[in-house]
């Protein structure tokens, strides 16, 4: 197994109620038969990048990693390596080395990962594009209408909002200058993460339910599963409107998806297979939810473009997925690779060659 660091910046930083994202630095990881034996059929290359608050952090992702990899002088099988990363404890680091496998599986049998995912959880055949948010990070609401009117003329008919990074009535005038902007065929979303106490939360539900929200995000802190599943019924009672329906994303990290599942806490669960661990854990996350009549909905922690594109083959194995986080590509100043899944239309290209995207990786590390 080896490791490439990189250090990525974003063109503008990204935003949110939890402070600014400016940065993703990560490895690179890359596995093939001659180092790293047979357990690895084909070479493989997978993405870890840590986002602290989200994952270990970067540190912790390359010591675990370098541990797996020096396991029994470099000899041990890669799936053995795999196994002692705890999803976790390090997801960003198992998400590294899982993809690195996967994607060499998927190679040696001539498949897209998108295939060999869907295969492997007996699901039908993956979708050739898979439709995305534009996200839109917290800003005045200038800059929140010309973001969100730049988005639409490019395609997209979904829209995520960052708020909970200034004042309600700040935010209920952001989110209403938009839906003015957009008209009603546009759908919006609102991302707090984890802003708001359950007062303010439960006055965001009943002054954003007029604006007909496809749903806020993560209003309440993380832990807080009884608030939201509470929130979820008042927004059914409020009639000031359509219901807004609550989509956690925080709470999955901390508390885990089957608390979420259990509470009933949730409408939707937005899946970042970094912080969950891998391709394969998220794929297995969303059906758990879907078993459950909660919708999944796949994004990044604004990864790298081989991380991205294997969340877009994720997506792309959920059968009829909503909306998902991964047109962030942009977001970066600078990427990898050039993107295999260009974004057009509100929808990103599921690459169809073998792997991650056949050849298009190729010059790395
Ligand atoms: O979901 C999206 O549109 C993009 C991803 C995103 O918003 C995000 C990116 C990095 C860290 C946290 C988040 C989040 O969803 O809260
Ligand atoms: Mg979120």
């Amino acid at each position: 197994m080896q490791l490439r660091p990189f250090s990525l910046g974003l063109a503008t930083p990204l935003r949110t109620a939890r402070g600014s994202i400016d940065r993703r630095e990560g490895f690179l990881v890359a596995v093939d038969p001659e180092s790293d034996g047979e357990s690895v059929p084909a070479p493989g290359l997978g993405e870890a990048t840590p986002l602290p608050g989200w994952t270990e952090s970067r540190s912790a992702c390359e010591a675990a990693l370098r541990e797996v990899g020096d396991g029994n002088g470099g000899k041990e099988p890669a799936t053995r390596a795999l196994s002692r990363l705890d999803p976790t404890e390090t997801p960003a680091a198992r998400h590294g080395l899982a993809l690195a496998l996967a994607d060499a599986t998927a190679r040696d049998a001539d498949r897209s990962l998108s295939e060999h995912l869907a295969r492997t959880e007996g699901l039908p055949a993956p979708a050739e594009a898979v439709p995305v948010n534009a996200t839109i990070g917290d800003g005045d609401p200038g800059a929140t209408v010309d973001a969100a009117e730049t988005a639409v003329e490019a395609g997209f008919d979904c829209l995520k909002v960052k708020v909970g990074a200034r004042g309600l009535d700040a935010d209920v005038e952001r989110l209403r200058a938009v839906r003015r902007a957009v008209g009603d065929d546009v759908s919006l979303r609102a991302d707090a993460n984890g802003a708001w106490d359950r007062e303010t939360a439960r006055e965001a539900v009943e002054r954003l339910a007029p604006l007909g929200l496809a749903y806020l995000e993560q209003p309440l802190p993380a832990d807080d599963l009884d608030g939201a599943a509470a929130l979820r019924s008042a927004a059914a009672d409020a009639d000031s409107g359509p219901r807004v329906p609550i989509a956690l994303d925080e709470s999955l990290a901390s508390r885990g998806l089957d608390a979420v599942l259990d509470a009933g806490a949730a409408d939707a669960v937005v899946l970042k297979p970094m912080a969950i661990g891998g391709p394969d854990r998220t794929l297995a996350a969303a059906r758990r939810a879907r078993e459950t009549g909660v919708e999944p909905v796949v994004t990044t922690t604004v990864d790298a473009v081989v991380a991205r594109t294997a969340a877009v083959h994720v997506a792309a194995a959920i059968p009829d997925v909503a909306p998902c986080g991964l047109a962030t590509g942009p977001l970066l100043d600078a990427d990898l690779a050039p993107d295999p899944c260009p974004v057009s239309d509100g929808a990103a290209a599921v690459p169809s060659g073998p792997g991650l995207a056949g050849d298009a990786f190729d010059g790395l590390p």
